[in-house]
């Protein structure tokens, strides 16, 4: 199945690359080759004007397949599928086999009883992980149950709608019997005009209530739809925001966003649009049999023989088109992630002239996606052309039927008309329910991953019991502290081990540290020694996998994600800020307070407003007086990442944020790394404000001249996840060790100097 897409490649005629072509322009100009793609642009852009040339240099054409290679590729296609599943069989049948035959072993080895129910218990548990045959059925079947929760979630919509569905089915069904009264009254020349107006009569109202119950339904199973797939994306973004930050190490952002759009939409249009049909055309199916039977019972067994035949050809292309369409899916979102990445490392992929190279990615993703739509389409092609061949033999056969039944003289005109025309009725519904059908399988293939992910719970989670308001939080932080308390530290790690899920070795081990009130302390080490792996889990973005951590004597674990932001207050190494108002970046995650007369808007209050304008003062991005040389307001937006901003404004904006907050730990990660020494000076000289707000502060650093100058009292080294020193940083200087020897790499201390220091020399280059 990989083969088409070199198959093809001998006879596909691919456009050269943008680049080849901008070589071969150059060479057709009697230009030296090597041109730059920008120079090029520019010196084609003087002679041509710049759109037409682009339009041309741009040219670019995607690989496409032949009929032929198409059709080849299908035909591939479907002997593979069917080799897998004789594969699959085999394989459960072998498995099935090794069962039994353990279990005797297991019987001869005569096994403690309860060692026999505990291997019992976990070949169960192997079980409902299994992926074979059986697994993928119970799959379906939950999302299947997902889905009907779903429409089941808001009943004022879909009981009515199902409710003139039938009303709606069942008028279509009456239709047949009015129209072919018509027909005989007109063919038969019927001289009771009575009776011929009477039948007219009956077509036009069953037809007018038919299109008020079809209108009807149609909006209301749009709106379930609709309904069902706001849920479904509103449900999905929670879930998916609320995992741990190790799922994110391992899935793409434009994976996710493919689920949240493509999977969800296909979910919604299976509401509104194909179960509507399907369920529609089993009512009128239904109905249309209760009025066969009672015309010619005989007739209507052979119709029914036939019907079931093209329902078991529909069922068949509908669970093939299911598993390939999870795969479609699977290849769009993987393609989105390509298209992401590229887009977000845009600035990466022109300095480095990464164009074709992404664009090749993006195409081959693309392209296998293309592949198996056209399969898809094939498939389709296939199941019509079978299910319509069939349809044409029972209806042949039904008419011959008809004939010799007719001979007997027990189907009169009238019957023998009404009843063709229901057996048009039946077949037309059994059609559209096959055609239905496999869209969806289909869209329940696409609903697997998604439903998948709304179910997801968290590796890293919020305890059972929950202080769920910020108020709550307060209140509760009050009353312990109004409170004699036993004097715990206010961050301890005992014997604390993380480990990365995708790494073998832990990037902390056996950590024991007490960090206490009024501590100002230092992590310092070497690259990749564990630093920023010590500061996420005390932001709890991981859990330990063995040991613990505390604030204030209270185990991370049994703190909410509430509790522990409205305690810890961080800045980052490299801020991201939102694409908001400079107000609304620092009071992040606080709800408004207020509502805009004006506008009518929900916005801050004036205390809000006033504590924000004091700690962008105190960060040193002052937004009022003289010192406002920016011209900034509290309302400047900050654009995409706080692109508008210089990276010292937005390490600011967020020492404001951590500011307003008055956290009772302030986390620093390297706050100073990016900036030149007189933006440093003002970092410093905020963050120094900022700790007189907080009980304590923790800060990862590269720099040790911001040791001496943020005041630390503590610093403890970290060599490959170890603490290796802790102390005093003018004891550490003088020990030799570790910190001593970092400070001489950095000129701190003289690189020859005496091992074992004395301060008087330190000094000064501090
Ligand atoms: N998300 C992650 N998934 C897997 N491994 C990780 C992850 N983050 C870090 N690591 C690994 O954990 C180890 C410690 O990394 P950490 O980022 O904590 O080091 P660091 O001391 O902060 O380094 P630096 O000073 O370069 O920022 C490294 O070996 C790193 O490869």
């Amino acid at each position: 199945l990989v083969a088409p897409r070199h198959c093809i490649s001998k006879k596909h005629t691919r456009v050269p690359s943008q680049q080849n072509r901008i070589v071969a322009d150059n060479e057709h100009h009697g230009r030296t080759s090597g041109y730059s793609r920008k120079s090029l642009y520019s010196s084609k852009a003087k002679v041509n004007g710049e759109d037409e040339d682009y339009d041309r240099v741009n040219e670019f054409q995607p690989r496409t397949m032949t009929v032929s290679e198409s059709v080849a590729f299908f035909a591939r296609f479907v002997v593979q599928t069917i080799l897998d599943k004789r594969a699959q069989k085999s394989f459960g049948r072998e498995h099935r086999r090794r069962l039994r035959d353990r279990l005797k072993r297991v019987a001869f080895v005569r096994k403690t009883t309860k060692e026999f129910v505990a291997a019992k218990k976990n070949k169960g548990a192997k079980d409902t992980k299994q992926t074979g045959i059986m697994g993928s059925l119970r799959k379906l079947n939950e999302s299947r149950k997902s889905l009907i929760r779903l429409v089941g979630y808001d009943s004022s919509m879909v009981v009515p709608a199902f409710g003139f569905l039938i009303m709606g089915a069942f008028m279509s069904s009456v239709i047949p019997y009015y129209y072919s009264s018509c027909i005989s009254c007109i063919a038969l020349v019927e001289p009771n005009r009575n009776k011929l107006l009477w039948a007219i009569g009956g077509l036009g109202f069953s037809h007018f209530l038919e299109a008020v119950f079809t209108g009807l339904r149609g909006a209301l199973f749009w709106i379930a739809g609709t309904r069902a797939n706001y849920n479904v994306r509103v449900k999905l973004h929670r879930n998916l925001l609320l995992q741990e930050a190790a799922f994110f190490d391992d899935t793409e952002c434009g994976i996710l966003l493919s689920r949240l759009n493509n999977d969800v939409n296909k979910i919604g249009m299976v509401i509104s649009f194909h179960v509507n049909i399907v369920l529609r055309q089993l009512a009128q199916f239904f109905f249309g049999s209760v009025f066969l039977l009672r015309i010619q019972p005989k007739l209507a067994m052979v119709a029914f023989a036939g019907i079931a035949l093209v329902a078991y050809v529909s069922m068949v292309y509908g669970d093939f088109t299911r598993t390939l369409a999870e795969r479609v899916q699977a290849l769009f979102a993987a393609s989105s992630a390509l298209a992401e990445t590229s887009f977000s490392m845009s600035e990466t992929v022109r300095a480095f002239d990464g164009v074709s190279v992404e664009t090749d990615k993006y195409e081959s993703s693309q392209y296998d996606a293309l592949q198996l739509e056209e399969v898809q389409a094939w498939a389709y092609g296939s199941h019509k052309f079978v299910s319509d061949t069939l349809q044409a033999i029972l209806q042949c056969l039904l008419l011959f039927s008809c004939w010799a039944i007719g001979r007997s003289g027990t189907l009169p005109a009238a019957k023998l008309t009404s009843f063709l025309f229901y057996v048009n009725f039946v077949l037309e519904s059994s059609n559209e329910v096959g055609d239905q059908w496999a869209r969806i399988q289909t869209a329940i293939g696409a609903s697997t991953n998604v439903f998948d992910l709304i179910r997801r719970v968290p590796a890293v989670r919020d305890p059972q019991t929950v202080t769920n308001t910020l108020l709550e939080v307060y209140a509760v932080d009050k009353l312990n502290k109004s409170q004699p308390q036993p004097q715990w530290p206010m961050i301890k790690m005992s014997n604390m081990t993380v480990t990365y899920g995708t790494m073998e070795k832990p990037a902390l081990k056996a950590i024991d540290l007490d960090i206490n009130a009024n501590d100002k302390v230092a992590i310092v080490g070497r690259s990749g020694s564990g630093k920023t792996t010590m500061l996420r889990t005390i932001l709890r973005f991981y859990d330990p996998s063995s040991g613990k951590c505390t604030l204030e004597g209270v185990d991370l674990k049994d703190m909410s994600r509430k509790e522990i932001a409205s305690k810890i207050g961080v800045v980052e190494q490299e801020p991201q800020l939102f694409p908001m108002s400079l107000i609304d970046n620092v009071l992040y995650g606080i709800e408004k307070d207020s509502i805009d007369r004006e506008s009518g808007e929900n916005c801050y209050s004036e205390e809000y407003r006033f504590a924000v304008t004091e700690a962008l003062s105190l960060a040193g991005l002052p937004v009022t007086g003289e010192d406002n040389q920016l011209g900034l307001e509290l309302n400047t937006r900050v654009g995409e990442g706080g692109r508008t901003l210089s990276g010292g404004q937005r390490q600011r904006v967020a020492i404001a944020r951590a500011l307003v907050r008055q956290p009772d730990v302030l986390l620093l990660d390297e706050p100073t790394a990016a900036l030149d020494s007189k933006s440093e000076r003002v970092v410093v000289d905020a963050l120094k404000l900022a700790m007189k707000k907080t009980r304590c502060m923790l800060m990862i650093t590269h720099r040790l001249g911001v040791v001496r100058s943020l005041g630390v009292n503590k610093v403890v080294v970290l060599e490959q996840g170890q603490i290796v020193e802790v102390g005093h940083p003018e004891e550490l200087l003088k020990s030799g060790g570790m910190y001593s020897q970092l400070a001489r790499e950095q000129g701190i201390l003289p690189l020859h100097g005496s091992k074992a220091g004395n301060e008087s020399m330190a000094a000064p280059y501090l």
